[in-house]
């Protein structure tokens, strides 16, 4: 199982490691020339705090802090150098802002105006960004860093704002992964940057640990092809055994923050599939060689007990017929060369020989720890359903139930992201899962399983491969592939049933994590009864049919959103362009969704809608409503001067709840009431106002509230958002 001298406790772990670092820290710490140490700051994050002053009142628990010097532009960087992928998480404080924006900000700057945020620094609002590289592309991820200057967030310098660089100011990034190490030399040399390095453990824990406090739905289990995400109690989180299938595969079990201990390791991993696969199927990538799984049929490499037993299950163990006894075992006893047999079916065998023994050896380390709860992360998933389903039946199988996997959505990036909450005083650690917000790029649709086109920085660019896209008439498809349960039941490792003709589109090249935005000012409803299980979306898309009506009810309403959102950009050729490219980056975001509700998480109908928003603001459509509420604006102040009148007379208690079925007319309403779109067609808001508090029926007092005759398309229509 492990037999290697691995289990290092975390008290006496990486040692010389430790030592070689601390020598290279004593060095960094001296000023040059100077005996005396200078204090290392800049491996947090680089906030200018001259001039700060305390805002407002100063009884306050949490008064404002104004930061006048501080630059709103911050990056900030770590990296996770694997033996396979170097892995980036940065944090851009204010991106891809409108000059408008920098205008505006430049203005409350020197007028001493706070971000209107009641909570202090350090606590900042801003984006975290998450993406890989192939460490054996070193200088692709070198290019990236310089393009975007993700190193200047790591210089702590306030002059560095202004442009001038001391030459003796060193930039210091976070680094984990053996790669901070062996790779150090050349980011000094390519970037002129000093890796920081962290403990790859204690990293893999810090960041598995954020992640399972801070991000709502991070975790789910995957059983026969159904993924389930899983509300994590915070207060039950630990202890839980971790399992990180990297190149190589560690085992950690976790008993709290900063507590754990490497219990075991195997060195067949990740790296063992690929390498070896590529070895025997001669492919070009990763995802090549999981792709051409889906289409093996392992029996052909595998030896089965039926191979071994004359086609009999053997049943007195708990074996059948059908079930692996040696994987690749069939090879041996057939005089044929590595040609004869099929690169798919070799593929299939590998990973699943792979993924059952990651998933026995996890569940033997549960057992000697007794633990119940098993998390796998490492790129090794890939969010790849049939690898997940592979480990979860192993740990089921040899459990009997007992143990459960459950898989991360952020996968790949634990160690960078232990490595960026090892900054000091990002804030990030505070920061609670109503804090953070998931979005996705929506600019590139997704075409035979993969969201295609190029990182697009620019909307011409984007729209220019949209067109290219469309010329080709692509089919926009996002196979799922589903086989038919195919277990026969006598138990052992049949094979899990989510494999089919196409690898999972989350198994394409790019990734199934969107870019999470940090929003430290959203605060939890103060009346709800419990925020912890709040769960905003009312309608779960995970019912499909559910999901297929909200899909044709977007669907058919897209033309007409096109419609409006084109108007409200005047109408010009530009923006007829840009409307179309919206609606099929849009299609193709619905048609991935439709084959694979959870690709981007747990979806419900709120993210749908937010999706689609976010897709009209990437095509640079402000606010695809605005001339309706120019309209109904112009319409209401001429009728506001009699309503106040009306309301005037009205005894008190009357005309408050007028005034807050009013609010309401404006807003809720028209969710639920095709009437009330036909009166946005027809009338104005007034109107609505009227018919709500007088004779139109509310919605939310029928009897069947989720019935879709009532929670009509048109709701969709609503502009209230
Ligand atoms: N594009 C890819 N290129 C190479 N390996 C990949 C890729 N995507 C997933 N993998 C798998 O992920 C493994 C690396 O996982 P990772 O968690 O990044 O570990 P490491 O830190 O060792 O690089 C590889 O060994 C391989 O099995
Ligand atoms: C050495 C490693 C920690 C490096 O991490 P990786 O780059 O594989 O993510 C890992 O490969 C590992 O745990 N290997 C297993 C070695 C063993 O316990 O047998």
């Amino acid at each position: 199982m492990d037999g290697t001298p691995n289990n290092i406790q975390n008290d006496n772990k990486g040692e010389k490691l430790k030592e070689c670092n601390k020598k290279e820290e004593e060095v960094k710490e001296m000023a040059p020339g100077s005996s005396a140490p200078i204090h290392r700051s800049s491996s947090r994050l680089q906030l200018d705090l001259s001039g700060a002053a305390i805002q407002g009142n100063f009884e306050e628990r949490n008064p404002t802090i104004l930061l006048p010097n501080q630059s709103d532009d911050i990056s900030h960087l770590a990296l996770d150098i694997g033996g396979s992928l170097i892995k980036l998480v940065y944090f851009s404080r204010h991106e891809e802002q409108s000059p408008d924006d920098k205008r505006k900000r430049s203005i409350k700057k020197r007028f001493g105006i706070s971000n209107g945020s009641r909570r202090s620094y350090p606590i900042l609002g801003g984006r975290l960004h998450f993406v890989k590289f192939e460490t054996g592309k070193l200088n692709e991820c070198l290019d990236f860093i310089s393009a975007k200057q993700l190193h200047r967030g790591g210089l702590d310098s306030p002059s560095w704002h202004s442009g001038t660089r001391p030459e003796d100011n060193t930039i210091i990034i976070k680094a984990t992964g053996g790669g901070a190490y062996k790779f150090a030399d050349v980011f000094k040399e390519r970037l002129g940057v000093s890796l920081d390095k962290e403990d790859e453990m204690d990293c893999l824990v810090a960041g598995a640990n954020f992640l399972l406090k801070a991000i709502r739905h991070e975790a789910f289990t995957h059983m026969e092809g159904q993924k389930e995400f899983v509300q994590i109690d915070h207060n039950d989180l630990f202890p839980y055994l971790l399992v990180n299938v990297g190149s190589g595969v560690s085992i950690i079990k976790v008993d709290g923050d900063g507590k754990f201990q490497r219990v075991s390791g195997t060195n067949v991993g990740g790296g063992t599939y690929w390498g070896l696969g590529r070895l025997l199927t001669k492919c070009n990538s990763f995802d090549e060689l999981l792709e051409l799984s889906q289409q093996g049929d392992n029996s052909n490499v595998d030896m089965l007990v039926g191979d071994i037993y004359g086609g009999m299950d053997y049943s007195k163990i708990g074996l059948s017929a059908s079930t692996i006894a040696s994987s690749f075992g069939k090879t041996i006893s057939e005089s044929k060369e590595l040609s004869d047999y099929r690169p798919e079916d070799i593929s299939l065998s590998l990973l699943r020989m792979i993924s059952y023994n990651i998933g026995q050896i996890s569940y033997l380390n549960a057992l000697r720890y007794g633990l119940k709860r098993i998390f796998f992360g490492g790129f090794f998933i890939r969010g790849h359903a049939y690898t997940m389903d592979t480990i979860s039946f192993a740990v089921h199988f040899w459990s009997k139930g007992q143990a459960q996997a459950m898989f991360l959505r952020h996968e790949g990036f634990l160690g960078a992201l232990g490595a960026f909450m090892s900054y000091e005083k990002h804030g990030l650690d505070v920061l609670r899962a109503h804090q953070l917000v998931e979005r996705f790029p929506m600019g590139a649709p997704c075409v035979g399983g993969k969201i295609h086109g190029p990182p697009l920085g620019d909307l011409n660019e984007k729209i220019s491969w949209m067109e290219k896209f469309v010329q080709k008439g692509t089919e926009i498809t996002a196979p799922v592939p589903m086989a038919p349960p195919g277990t026969t039941g006598v138990g052992g490792f049949e094979r899990p049933s989510s494999r089919g003709n196409a690898l999972r589109s989350d198994a394409s090249a790019a990734l199934n994590i969107g870019v999470l935005h940090l929003v430290p000012t959203l605060e939890v409803f103060p009346l709800l009864a419990d925020p912890k299980i709040y769960e905003p979306n009312t309608i779960d898309l995970s019912d499909h049919s559910e999901l297929e009506f909200w899909f044709m009810v977007l669907s058919e309403h897209l033309p007409d959103l096109v419609a409006k959102a084109v108007a409200s950009e005047g109408g010009t050729d530009d923006a007829k362009r840009r409307g179309d490219a919206f609606a099929r980056a849009f299609s193709a975001h619905l048609a991935r969704l439709m084959e694979e509700p959870a690709a981007y998480g747990k979806l419900g109908l709120a993210n749908l809608l937010e999706l689609r928003e976010e897709c009209l603001r990437e095509f640079q459509f402000v606010d695809a409503y605005i001339t309706i509420k120019q309209r109904e604006n112009e319409a209401s102040l001429a009728v506001l001067p009699d309503l106040l009148i009306e309301l005037d007379s009205m005894n008190e208690e009357e005309r408050l709840l007028a005034l807050i079925e009013g609010v309401l007319a404006a807003n809720i309403f028209d969710w639920g009431s095709r009437a009330c779109v036909d009166l946005y067609h027809k009338g104005t808001i007034i109107e609505i106002y009227r018919m709500s508090r007088k004779k139109m029926q509310r919605p939310w007092r029928a009897s069947s509230y989720r019935n879709k005759d009532l929670l009509s398309k048109d709701k969709v229509n609503n502009y209230s958002g």
